[in-house]
Protein backbone atom coordinates (compact mmCIF):
# COMPACT_ATOMS: atom_id res chain seq x y z
CA UNK A 1 0.00 0.00 0.00
CA UNK A 2 2.87 2.05 0.91
CA UNK A 3 4.42 1.65 -3.11
CA UNK A 4 0.55 2.74 -4.35
CA UNK A 5 -0.50 5.98 -1.92
CA UNK A 6 -3.04 6.90 -4.67
CA UNK A 7 -4.81 3.43 -4.66
CA UNK A 8 -7.64 2.41 -2.92
CA UNK A 9 -8.76 -1.35 -1.74
CA UNK A 10 -11.37 -3.15 -3.21
CA UNK A 11 -12.16 -6.63 -3.33
CA UNK A 12 -12.77 -9.23 -6.53
CA UNK A 13 -16.55 -10.25 -6.92
CA UNK A 14 -15.92 -11.78 -10.33
CA UNK A 15 -12.70 -12.96 -12.58
CA UNK A 16 -13.00 -12.63 -16.62
CA UNK A 17 -10.54 -12.89 -19.52
CA UNK A 18 -9.61 -10.16 -19.95
CA UNK A 19 -10.19 -7.82 -16.38
CA UNK A 20 -12.21 -7.96 -13.16
CA UNK A 21 -15.65 -6.36 -11.90
CA UNK A 22 -14.15 -5.43 -8.44
CA UNK A 23 -16.55 -3.81 -5.10
CA UNK A 24 -15.45 -1.40 -2.68
CA UNK A 25 -18.93 -2.06 -0.77
CA UNK A 26 -21.93 -4.45 -0.89
CA UNK A 27 -23.78 -4.28 -4.19
CA UNK A 28 -21.59 -2.55 -6.07
CA UNK A 29 -19.06 -3.23 -8.72
CA UNK A 30 -16.78 -1.94 -11.14
CA UNK A 31 -14.87 -3.52 -14.19
CA UNK A 32 -11.37 -2.66 -13.91
CA UNK A 33 -8.32 -3.73 -15.82
CA UNK A 34 -5.72 -6.33 -14.77
CA UNK A 35 -2.15 -5.79 -14.85
CA UNK A 36 -0.96 -6.74 -18.10
CA UNK A 37 1.34 -9.45 -17.06
CA UNK A 38 -1.90 -11.68 -15.41
CA UNK A 39 -3.84 -11.49 -18.67
CA UNK A 40 -3.36 -13.95 -21.30
CA UNK A 41 -1.33 -13.03 -23.98
CA UNK A 42 -2.61 -14.90 -27.45
CA UNK A 43 0.77 -16.25 -27.20
CA UNK A 44 0.92 -16.91 -23.73
CA UNK A 45 4.27 -18.39 -22.71
CA UNK A 46 4.32 -20.62 -19.89
CA UNK A 47 5.79 -19.39 -16.79
CA UNK A 48 4.88 -16.05 -17.26
CA UNK A 49 3.07 -15.03 -13.85
CA UNK A 50 1.79 -18.41 -12.21
CA UNK A 51 -1.90 -19.12 -12.06
CA UNK A 52 -1.38 -18.44 -8.13
CA UNK A 53 -0.09 -14.75 -8.16
CA UNK A 54 -3.43 -13.65 -10.30
CA UNK A 55 -6.06 -12.12 -8.52
CA UNK A 56 -9.25 -14.44 -7.72
CA UNK A 57 -12.88 -13.85 -6.97
CA UNK A 58 -12.27 -13.17 -2.49
CA UNK A 59 -9.41 -11.23 -3.32
CA UNK A 60 -8.46 -8.19 -2.08
CA UNK A 61 -6.74 -5.95 -4.33
CA UNK A 62 -5.15 -2.62 -4.72
CA UNK A 63 -6.83 -0.13 -7.38
CA UNK A 64 -6.07 3.04 -9.06
CA UNK A 65 -8.09 5.53 -10.08
CA UNK A 66 -11.21 3.26 -9.87
CA UNK A 67 -10.45 1.34 -12.72
CA UNK A 68 -6.97 -0.27 -13.01
CA UNK A 69 -5.74 -3.00 -10.87
CA UNK A 70 -2.02 -2.60 -9.67
CA UNK A 71 -1.41 -5.26 -7.00
CA UNK A 72 -2.90 -8.30 -5.17
CA UNK A 73 -3.05 -8.07 -1.34
CA UNK A 74 -1.40 -10.90 0.53
CA UNK A 75 -4.67 -13.91 0.89
CA UNK A 76 -5.02 -15.75 4.06
CA UNK A 77 -6.61 -18.67 2.52
CA UNK A 78 -7.19 -19.88 -0.99
CA UNK A 79 -9.47 -23.03 -2.57
CA UNK A 80 -7.59 -25.08 -5.52
CA UNK A 81 -8.15 -27.78 -7.22
CA UNK A 82 -5.64 -30.44 -9.06
CA UNK A 83 -7.06 -29.16 -12.51
CA UNK A 84 -7.05 -32.48 -14.59
CA UNK A 85 -4.75 -32.95 -18.07
CA UNK A 86 -1.71 -34.41 -19.07
CA UNK A 87 0.23 -32.17 -16.93
CA UNK A 88 -0.55 -31.23 -13.42
CA UNK A 89 -2.06 -27.59 -13.21
CA UNK A 90 -3.39 -26.47 -9.87
CA UNK A 91 -6.55 -23.78 -10.58
CA UNK A 92 -7.21 -21.29 -8.23
CA UNK A 93 -10.71 -21.13 -7.39
CA UNK A 94 -11.85 -18.99 -4.24
CA UNK A 95 -9.49 -16.51 -2.12
CA UNK A 96 -10.10 -15.51 1.37
CA UNK A 97 -12.84 -17.97 2.65
CA UNK A 98 -13.82 -18.52 5.98
CA UNK A 99 -15.83 -20.98 5.94
CA UNK A 100 -17.08 -23.99 3.66
CA UNK A 101 -20.41 -25.19 3.71
CA UNK A 102 -20.35 -29.16 2.87
CA UNK A 103 -23.94 -29.71 1.78
CA UNK A 104 -25.53 -33.01 1.83
CA UNK A 105 -28.71 -34.21 1.63
CA UNK A 106 -30.45 -36.17 4.14
CA UNK A 107 -32.38 -37.92 1.39
CA UNK A 108 -31.06 -41.24 -0.46
CA UNK A 109 -28.29 -39.53 -1.57
CA UNK A 110 -26.63 -39.28 2.00
CA UNK A 111 -23.51 -40.53 1.81
CA UNK A 112 -20.43 -40.08 4.98
CA UNK A 113 -17.84 -41.06 1.99
CA UNK A 114 -18.53 -38.33 0.06
CA UNK A 115 -18.97 -35.80 3.20
CA UNK A 116 -15.27 -37.58 4.31
CA UNK A 117 -13.59 -36.76 0.98
CA UNK A 118 -15.25 -32.92 1.36
CA UNK A 119 -13.65 -32.27 4.55
CA UNK A 120 -10.13 -33.74 3.73
CA UNK A 121 -10.19 -30.80 0.40
CA UNK A 122 -11.68 -27.73 2.65
CA UNK A 123 -8.72 -29.00 4.87
CA UNK A 124 -6.03 -28.43 2.20
CA UNK A 125 -7.44 -25.16 1.51
CA UNK A 126 -7.35 -24.01 5.52
CA UNK A 127 -10.69 -23.38 5.55
CA UNK A 128 -12.76 -23.85 8.08
CA UNK A 129 -15.97 -26.90 7.69
CA UNK A 130 -19.31 -27.25 8.81
CA UNK A 131 -21.38 -29.95 7.54
CA UNK A 132 -24.81 -28.66 6.61
CA UNK A 133 -27.11 -31.92 6.70
CA UNK A 134 -30.22 -30.42 4.30
CA UNK A 135 -33.90 -31.93 3.32
CA UNK A 136 -33.96 -32.95 7.26
CA UNK A 137 -37.66 -31.97 6.72
CA UNK A 138 -38.29 -34.76 4.22
CA UNK A 139 -40.33 -37.99 5.23
CA UNK A 140 -37.78 -40.16 3.78
CA UNK A 141 -35.23 -38.39 6.14
CA UNK A 142 -34.86 -40.72 8.72
CA UNK A 143 -34.98 -38.63 12.52
CA UNK A 144 -32.45 -41.66 14.30
CA UNK A 145 -30.03 -41.57 11.22
CA UNK A 146 -29.58 -38.26 10.64
CA UNK A 147 -29.38 -37.69 14.41
CA UNK A 148 -26.24 -40.59 14.22
CA UNK A 149 -24.58 -38.66 11.19
CA UNK A 150 -24.42 -35.76 13.27
CA UNK A 151 -22.93 -37.18 16.22
CA UNK A 152 -20.26 -38.96 14.19
CA UNK A 153 -19.38 -35.65 12.21
CA UNK A 154 -18.94 -33.58 15.40
CA UNK A 155 -16.93 -36.41 17.18
CA UNK A 156 -14.73 -35.51 14.28
CA UNK A 157 -14.58 -31.98 15.95
CA UNK A 158 -16.38 -30.60 12.64
CA UNK A 159 -19.70 -28.50 13.19
CA UNK A 160 -22.68 -29.90 12.14
CA UNK A 161 -26.22 -28.63 11.63
CA UNK A 162 -29.25 -30.28 9.86
CA UNK A 163 -31.63 -28.06 8.31
CA UNK A 164 -34.66 -27.95 5.68
CA UNK A 165 -32.71 -25.54 2.82
CA UNK A 166 -36.17 -23.71 1.54
CA UNK A 167 -36.91 -22.67 5.05
CA UNK A 168 -35.81 -19.07 6.21
CA UNK A 169 -34.84 -21.16 10.03
CA UNK A 170 -31.86 -22.20 8.41
CA UNK A 171 -30.62 -18.24 8.44
CA UNK A 172 -30.40 -18.41 11.60
CA UNK A 173 -28.93 -22.15 11.87
CA UNK A 174 -25.92 -21.03 9.99
CA UNK A 175 -25.60 -17.23 11.53
CA UNK A 176 -22.40 -18.41 13.74
CA UNK A 177 -20.31 -18.69 10.67
CA UNK A 178 -22.08 -15.72 8.59
CA UNK A 179 -21.30 -12.66 10.92
CA UNK A 180 -20.55 -9.20 9.51
CA UNK A 181 -17.08 -9.12 7.18
CA UNK A 182 -16.99 -13.54 6.99
CA UNK A 183 -16.82 -14.88 3.66
CA UNK A 184 -18.45 -18.63 3.06
CA UNK A 185 -19.10 -21.14 0.37
CA UNK A 186 -20.98 -23.92 -0.33
CA UNK A 187 -19.62 -27.30 -1.81
CA UNK A 188 -21.25 -31.03 -1.96
CA UNK A 189 -22.67 -32.78 -4.83
CA UNK A 190 -25.52 -31.96 -7.69
CA UNK A 191 -29.00 -31.98 -6.10
CA UNK A 192 -27.57 -31.31 -2.31
CA UNK A 193 -29.57 -27.93 -1.75
CA UNK A 194 -26.55 -25.49 -2.73
CA UNK A 195 -28.81 -23.32 -4.59
CA UNK A 196 -31.53 -23.86 -2.31
CA UNK A 197 -29.67 -22.61 0.31
CA UNK A 198 -28.18 -19.44 -1.38
CA UNK A 199 -31.25 -18.34 -2.38
CA UNK A 200 -32.79 -18.97 1.65
CA UNK A 201 -29.64 -17.01 3.30
CA UNK A 202 -30.15 -14.12 0.40
CA UNK A 203 -33.85 -13.77 1.06
CA UNK A 204 -36.17 -12.82 -1.29
CA UNK A 205 -36.23 -9.23 -0.74
CA UNK A 206 -32.57 -8.92 -1.62
CA UNK A 207 -33.01 -11.30 -4.48
CA UNK A 208 -35.51 -8.59 -5.71
CA UNK A 209 -33.30 -5.63 -4.98
CA UNK A 210 -30.39 -7.23 -6.99
CA UNK A 211 -33.01 -7.14 -10.09
CA UNK A 212 -34.05 -3.74 -9.68
CA UNK A 213 -30.07 -2.49 -9.34
CA UNK A 214 -29.64 -4.49 -12.91
CA UNK A 215 -31.68 -1.38 -14.41
CA UNK A 216 -29.69 1.53 -12.78
CA UNK A 217 -27.76 3.73 -15.50
CA UNK A 218 -24.80 4.62 -13.91
CA UNK A 219 -22.66 2.02 -15.97
CA UNK A 220 -22.34 0.06 -12.97
CA UNK A 221 -22.26 -3.84 -12.78
CA UNK A 222 -24.82 -5.49 -10.63
CA UNK A 223 -26.55 -8.65 -11.60
CA UNK A 224 -27.65 -11.82 -9.43
CA UNK A 225 -25.63 -14.27 -10.63
CA UNK A 226 -22.73 -12.74 -10.01
CA UNK A 227 -19.66 -15.34 -8.54
CA UNK A 228 -19.49 -12.94 -5.10
CA UNK A 229 -22.57 -12.34 -3.39
CA UNK A 230 -23.20 -9.88 -0.74
CA UNK A 231 -25.68 -11.78 2.24
CA UNK A 232 -27.98 -9.42 4.44
CA UNK A 233 -26.11 -10.59 7.14
CA UNK A 234 -23.32 -8.66 6.27
CA UNK A 235 -21.17 -11.62 5.45
CA UNK A 236 -20.26 -12.73 1.46
CA UNK A 237 -21.11 -16.00 0.26
CA UNK A 238 -18.61 -16.66 -3.24
CA UNK A 239 -20.72 -19.38 -5.49
CA UNK A 240 -18.20 -19.69 -8.67
CA UNK A 241 -18.65 -23.36 -10.81
CA UNK A 242 -15.33 -24.35 -10.32
CA UNK A 243 -16.48 -24.52 -6.49
CA UNK A 244 -18.43 -27.48 -7.65
CA UNK A 245 -15.83 -29.84 -8.55
CA UNK A 246 -13.39 -30.40 -6.10
CA UNK A 247 -9.98 -32.86 -6.61
CA UNK A 248 -7.27 -32.92 -4.29
CA UNK A 249 -4.23 -31.10 -5.01
CA UNK A 250 -1.78 -32.95 -3.33
CA UNK A 251 -1.13 -30.54 -0.75
CA UNK A 252 -3.94 -31.85 1.85
CA UNK A 253 -3.05 -33.68 5.55
CA UNK A 254 -5.17 -37.18 6.45
CA UNK A 255 -4.26 -36.30 10.02
CA UNK A 256 -5.63 -32.60 9.95
CA UNK A 257 -8.42 -33.37 6.95
CA UNK A 258 -10.70 -35.34 9.53
CA UNK A 259 -8.97 -38.35 9.65
CA UNK A 260 -6.52 -38.03 13.07
CA UNK A 261 -8.16 -41.19 14.67
CA UNK A 262 -6.98 -43.08 11.92
CA UNK A 263 -3.06 -41.84 11.66
CA UNK A 264 -3.45 -42.41 15.21
CA UNK A 265 -4.07 -45.85 15.33
CA UNK A 266 -1.42 -46.77 12.42
CA UNK A 267 1.53 -45.54 14.31
CA UNK A 268 0.47 -48.13 16.78
CA UNK A 269 0.76 -50.92 14.77
CA UNK A 270 4.17 -53.29 14.84
CA UNK A 271 5.19 -52.84 11.45
CA UNK A 272 6.15 -49.29 10.59
CA UNK A 273 5.02 -50.04 7.16
CA UNK A 274 2.06 -51.79 7.74
CA UNK A 275 -0.79 -51.64 5.10
CA UNK A 276 -2.89 -52.43 7.34
CA UNK A 277 -4.26 -55.74 5.63
CA UNK A 278 -3.23 -59.02 7.33
CA UNK A 279 -0.28 -58.09 9.21
CA UNK A 280 -0.11 -59.24 12.73
CA UNK A 281 0.11 -56.83 15.71
CA UNK A 282 -2.15 -54.02 13.25
CA UNK A 283 -3.75 -51.51 15.38
CA UNK A 284 -6.44 -50.53 12.35
CA UNK A 285 -7.80 -53.78 12.11
CA UNK A 286 -7.71 -54.38 15.61
CA UNK A 287 -9.68 -51.18 16.14
CA UNK A 288 -12.57 -52.17 13.01
CA UNK A 289 -12.84 -55.75 14.70
CA UNK A 290 -13.62 -53.79 18.04
CA UNK A 291 -16.15 -51.76 16.61
CA UNK A 292 -14.34 -49.08 17.32
CA UNK A 293 -13.20 -47.94 13.30
CA UNK A 294 -15.83 -47.96 10.46
CA UNK A 295 -14.65 -50.04 7.81
CA UNK A 296 -16.05 -48.10 5.63
CA UNK A 297 -14.52 -45.14 6.97
CA UNK A 298 -10.74 -46.78 6.51
CA UNK A 299 -11.55 -47.86 3.16
CA UNK A 300 -11.95 -44.27 2.02
CA UNK A 301 -9.12 -43.33 4.28
CA UNK A 302 -7.04 -45.51 2.01
CA UNK A 303 -8.52 -44.81 -1.11
CA UNK A 304 -8.54 -40.63 -0.12
CA UNK A 305 -4.65 -41.20 0.72
CA UNK A 306 -3.85 -42.57 -2.75
CA UNK A 307 -5.26 -39.68 -4.55
CA UNK A 308 -3.65 -37.03 -2.33
CA UNK A 309 -0.44 -39.12 -2.75
CA UNK A 310 -0.68 -39.08 -6.68
CA UNK A 311 -1.88 -35.54 -6.85
CA UNK A 312 1.09 -34.95 -4.54
CA UNK A 313 3.94 -37.05 -6.67
CA UNK A 314 2.34 -34.97 -10.03
CA UNK A 315 2.93 -31.79 -8.10
CA UNK A 316 6.35 -32.36 -7.16
CA UNK A 317 7.33 -34.01 -10.98
CA UNK A 318 5.72 -30.98 -11.79
CA UNK A 319 8.10 -28.94 -9.57
CA UNK A 320 11.51 -30.66 -11.28
CA UNK A 321 10.59 -29.55 -14.37
CA UNK A 322 10.13 -26.19 -13.95
CA UNK A 323 12.85 -24.59 -11.01
CA UNK A 324 11.87 -21.62 -11.55
CA UNK A 325 8.21 -21.84 -11.26
CA UNK A 326 6.21 -20.48 -7.98
CA UNK A 327 4.54 -23.10 -7.44
CA UNK A 328 4.05 -23.82 -3.69
CA UNK A 329 6.08 -27.08 -3.12
CA UNK A 330 3.85 -29.60 -1.22
CA UNK A 331 4.51 -29.77 2.53
CA UNK A 332 6.37 -33.00 3.59
CA UNK A 333 3.89 -35.84 5.09
CA UNK A 334 3.62 -36.12 8.56
CA UNK A 335 4.74 -39.74 8.07
CA UNK A 336 6.89 -41.10 4.95
CA UNK A 337 5.09 -43.69 4.21
CA UNK A 338 1.79 -43.56 2.41
CA UNK A 339 -1.67 -45.31 4.28
CA UNK A 340 -1.83 -48.33 1.68
N1 LIG B 1 -37.76 -30.44 1.17
C1 LIG B 1 -36.53 -29.99 0.93
N2 LIG B 1 -36.08 -29.91 -0.35
C2 LIG B 1 -34.83 -29.48 -0.59
C3 LIG B 1 -33.95 -29.10 0.48
N3 LIG B 1 -32.78 -28.72 -0.05
C4 LIG B 1 -32.91 -28.86 -1.40
N4 LIG B 1 -34.14 -29.31 -1.72
C5 LIG B 1 -34.65 -29.61 -3.07
O1 LIG B 1 -33.68 -30.45 -3.71
C6 LIG B 1 -33.54 -30.14 -5.09
C7 LIG B 1 -32.09 -29.83 -5.42
O2 LIG B 1 -31.68 -28.66 -4.71
P1 LIG B 1 -30.67 -27.60 -5.34
O3 LIG B 1 -30.60 -26.47 -4.40
O4 LIG B 1 -31.02 -27.29 -6.75
O5 LIG B 1 -29.33 -28.44 -5.33
P2 LIG B 1 -27.84 -27.93 -5.75
O6 LIG B 1 -26.93 -28.43 -4.70
O7 LIG B 1 -27.84 -26.47 -5.98
O8 LIG B 1 -27.60 -28.72 -7.09
P3 LIG B 1 -26.65 -28.29 -8.34
O9 LIG B 1 -27.08 -26.93 -8.77
O10 LIG B 1 -26.93 -29.35 -9.36
O11 LIG B 1 -25.24 -28.37 -7.83
C8 LIG B 1 -34.48 -28.97 -5.33
O12 LIG B 1 -35.68 -29.48 -5.86
C9 LIG B 1 -34.72 -28.40 -3.95
O13 LIG B 1 -35.97 -27.77 -3.83
C10 LIG B 1 -34.46 -29.22 1.83
O14 LIG B 1 -33.75 -28.94 2.83
N5 LIG B 1 -35.73 -29.65 1.98
ZN1 LIG C 1 -1.71 -51.70 10.55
Amino acid sequence: MAAHPGAAPARVVEQHRSGYIVATGPGDGVAVESLPEWQRPPGYRRGTVAPDDRPAVGDWVLVEDGRRIVALLPRRSAIKRGAAGEHYRQQLIAANVDVAFVVCGLDGDFNPRRIERYLLLVQGAGVQPVVVLTKADLPGADAAAAHAALAAIQALGVPAVAVNAKDAAAVEALSPWLRPGDTAVLVGSSGAGKSTLTNTLLGVDRMKTAAVREHDARGRHTTTHRALIPLPSGACLIDTPGMRELKPTGEEELADGGFADIEALAAECRFRDCAHDREPGCAVRAAIARGELDEGRFLNYLKLGGEVAAASERLASRLADRPGAKVHAPRPRKHDRGPG
